[in-house]
C-alpha cells in the first residue's frame, strides 16, 4: 500500500516589498540579493494575518478544491514555530474556524497538535501522519505548515522574511507524490536559530496602557517571547550543510547503496530559508557523492572549503542546479522563508513548474533534504504519481503569487513595527484576524477571527 501526498493547498501573505526596494533602503547591492541569494521579493503578513489565518485559508482551500468530507479526517497536524499561544496550539484555532465554516462538530473526533522542531516541525508533522495511515490505511489525516518568518529590523536575516502557511491531505495511494520507507535523520543540539525568552518588568507591561484590575495579579517579573529569533547567520548555513550531509548519507547507508544518490533523483526539494540556500549548501554533497571522486580521500583539510568553492562555481554544478534545484526555488524568490512550510512549498513549486511548462513527471523519485534549525535534517525520498497533474489542477500557485500587491517601504517598516492599523489589501473569501481582546503592548490577549465573504 503507497502512503502521501493526496492533495496540496497554500495560502501566503499576498503583499510584497519588491527586495530592491529593500536592498536599496538598507544600503546593500541589490545584486548581492538577487543574483546572490535568488531573492525577488520578500511577502509580509498583512494587519488581518497571523500564522492562524494562513493555516486556516489554507486548510479552507484544500478542504473545499478537494470537496473533503471532514468526518473522513482522523487528525490535523500541524508543523509551526509561530504558536501564539504557550498552552492552546493552532491546530485548536484551526479546528474552531473550521466547524464555523463547515459544520458544528464536523470535527469532535479529529486528533490535533502542533509539532514544534524550527523549521523541520511540518516535517515531523507529516512523517508521523504518514506512519498512522501506513497502519490505519482506510484513515486520513492533514499536515498544515504555517509560519510567519519575521526578523529585526537592520538584520542579516530580514531580506529572507516571508510570511504563509501549506497545507497537505495524507492518505493510502496519494495522487500526488508516495513516499518511501526509508527516513534518515541527523541530530544535533546547537544554538543556530533560537527564540528564547526574555525577562520583562510589569512597569514596563503597563507603562503605556490604561490599567485596570487585569494586571493587579502580574508579578514583578515575567518571561515572554518575542517573534523574531536570535541567530548566527554563518554558523546556521554551517549547521545546515553538516546535518544534511550526515542526513544524507546516513540515507545511502539505510538503502545499502553505492550509487550516487542525487542522480537518481529526478528534482531535489530542499529546506530554503531564502532561494538559493540549497545551490550553496548543496556542493559539498554533491562533491563528496561524485562517480569522479571530485573530493579526493586524502584532501587536506585545509583545501576542502577551496575545493567545494570550485565545485560550486563548476559548469557540471550550475547545469546540475539548473536541472534538478532550480523549479524548487522558483517560489521561494517570490515569497521568502515559510519556515516550516518552505520545503513544502519547495515540492509544490517544482510541481507547478511542470505542470506550467506540460511536463510529465509521473515515475520520477524526488529527493528530499529537510533541515531544522537546533538543530535536525531528514532526507527521505517520494515517487510522483500518475494523478499529480489533476490533483494540482486548482492550485494555480505562480497565477495566485503574481497577484500579490506591491508595498512601499514605508508601508512595510510600519506593519513590522505593529503601527499599521488599516489592512493594505481589502480581505474576500478568507479569513481574517478580528480582535484581539486584552491587547497590551508586551501581552497579546485571546484572539478571535472571522470568515470575509
Ligand atoms: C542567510 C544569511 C546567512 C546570508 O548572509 P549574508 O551575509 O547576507 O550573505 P553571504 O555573504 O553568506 O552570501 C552572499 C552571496 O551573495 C554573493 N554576492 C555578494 N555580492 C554580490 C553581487 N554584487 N552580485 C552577485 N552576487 C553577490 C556572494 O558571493 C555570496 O554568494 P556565494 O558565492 O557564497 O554563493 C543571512 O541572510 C542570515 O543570517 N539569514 C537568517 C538565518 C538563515 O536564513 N540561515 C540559513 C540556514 S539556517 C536555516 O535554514 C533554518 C531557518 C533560518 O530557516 C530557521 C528554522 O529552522 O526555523
Amino acid at each position: 500500500m503507497k502512503t502521501g501526498i493526496d492533495a496540496i493547498s497554500f495560502d501566503v501573505a499576498n503583499i510584497h516589498l519588491p527586495i530592491k526596494t529593500l536592498a536599496i533602503a538598507r544600503n546593500i547591492e541589490p545584486e548581492k540579493l538577487e543574483k546572490g541569494l535568488g531573492l525577488l521579493k520578500m511577502t509580509f503578513p498583512d494587519v488581518h494575518q497571523d500564522a492562524v489565518v494562513f493555516g486556516a485559508n489554507a486548510l479552507t482551500k484544500l478542504i473545499t478544491d478537494n470537496k473533503i468530507n471532514l468526518n473522513e479526517i482522523s487528525r490535523i497536524y500541524v508543523g509551526t514555530e509561530s504558536g501564539i499561544d504557550s498552552s492552546k496550539p493552532i491546530a485548536s484555532y484551526l479546528i474552531s474556524l473550521m466547524e464555523q465554516k463547515f459544520g458544528e462538530d464536523s470535527l469532535a473526533e479529529c486528533d490535533v497538535v502542533d509539532f514544534t522542531f524550527a523549521c523541520i516541525g511540518g516535517v515531523d508533522a507529516m512523517q508521523n501522519c504518514l506512519d498512522f495511515v501506513k497502519l490505519n490505511p482506510t484513515k486520513k489525516a492533514i499536515v498544515v505548515t504555517s509560519d510567519f518568518a519575521k526578523y529585526d529590523l537592520n538584520s542579516g536575516g530580514e531580506y529572507t522574511q516571508g510570511a504563509g502557511a501549506v497545507a497537505m491531505l495524507i492518505a493510502s495511494n496519494p495522487r500526488i507524490i508516495a513516499f518511501d520507507d526509508n527516513w534518515a535523520t541527523s541530530t544535533k543540539g546547537v544554538f543556530d536559530f533560537f527564540k528564547p525568552y526574555r525577562t520583562i518588568s510589569k512597569e514596563e507591561i503597563t507603562k503605556n496602557t490604561n490599567n485596570d484590575s487585569w494586571f493587579d495579579n502580574l508579578e514583578a517579573e515575567i518571561e515572554i517571547h518575542k517573534d523574531q529569533p536570535v541567530f548566527d547567520g554563518q554558523y546556521s548555513n554551517q549547521c545546515y550543510m553538516d546535518r544534511t550531509r550526515n542526513a544524507y548519507f546516513s540515507f545511502k547507508k539505510l538503502k545499502n547503496t553505492t550509487e550516487t544518490l542525487y542522480n537518481t533523483w529526478h528534482s531535489i526539494v530542499m529546506h530554503l530559508p531564502y532561494s538559493f540556500q540549497g545551490r550553496r549548501m548543496l556542493s559539498e554533497i554533491y562533491a563528496l557523492d561524485s562517480a569522479e571522486k571530485i573530493i579526493a580521500d586524502d584532501i587536506a583539510p585545509a583545501d576542502y572549503q577551496t575545493k567545494i568553492k570550485e565545485v560550486a562555481k563548476s559548469e557540471d554544478y550550475r547545469s546540475f542546479v539548473t536541472e534538478k534545484l532550480q523549479p524548487a526555488e522558483l517560489a521561494s524568490s517570490l515569497i521568502g522563508n515559510l519556515y516550516t512550510g518552505s520545503i513544502f512549498m519547495g515540492l509544490l513549486s517544482t510541481l507547478a513548474h511542470f505542470y506550467d511548462t506540460n511536463k510529465e513527471v509521473a515515475g520520477t523519485k524526488f529527493g528530499f533534504l529537510a533541515y531544522g534549525s537546533g538543530s535536525k535534517s531528514k532526507v527521505f525520498e517520494g515517487t510522483i504519481q500518475p494523478e499529480w497533474k489533476s490533483a494540482l489542477e486548482n492550485v494555480k500557485l505562480f497565477e495566485n503569487l503574481a497577484e500579490s500587491v506591491e508595498i512601499d517601504f514605508n508601508t512595510y517598516e510600519s506593519l513590522h513595527k505593529k503601527e499599521q492599523k488599516q489592512s493594505v489589501r481589502t480581505p474576500k473569501n478568507e479569513w481574517v484576524l478580528d480582535r484581539i481582546e486584552k491587547e497590551i503592548p508586551v501581552l497579546i490577549g485571546a484572539r478571535y477571527y472571522k470568515w470575509v465573504d
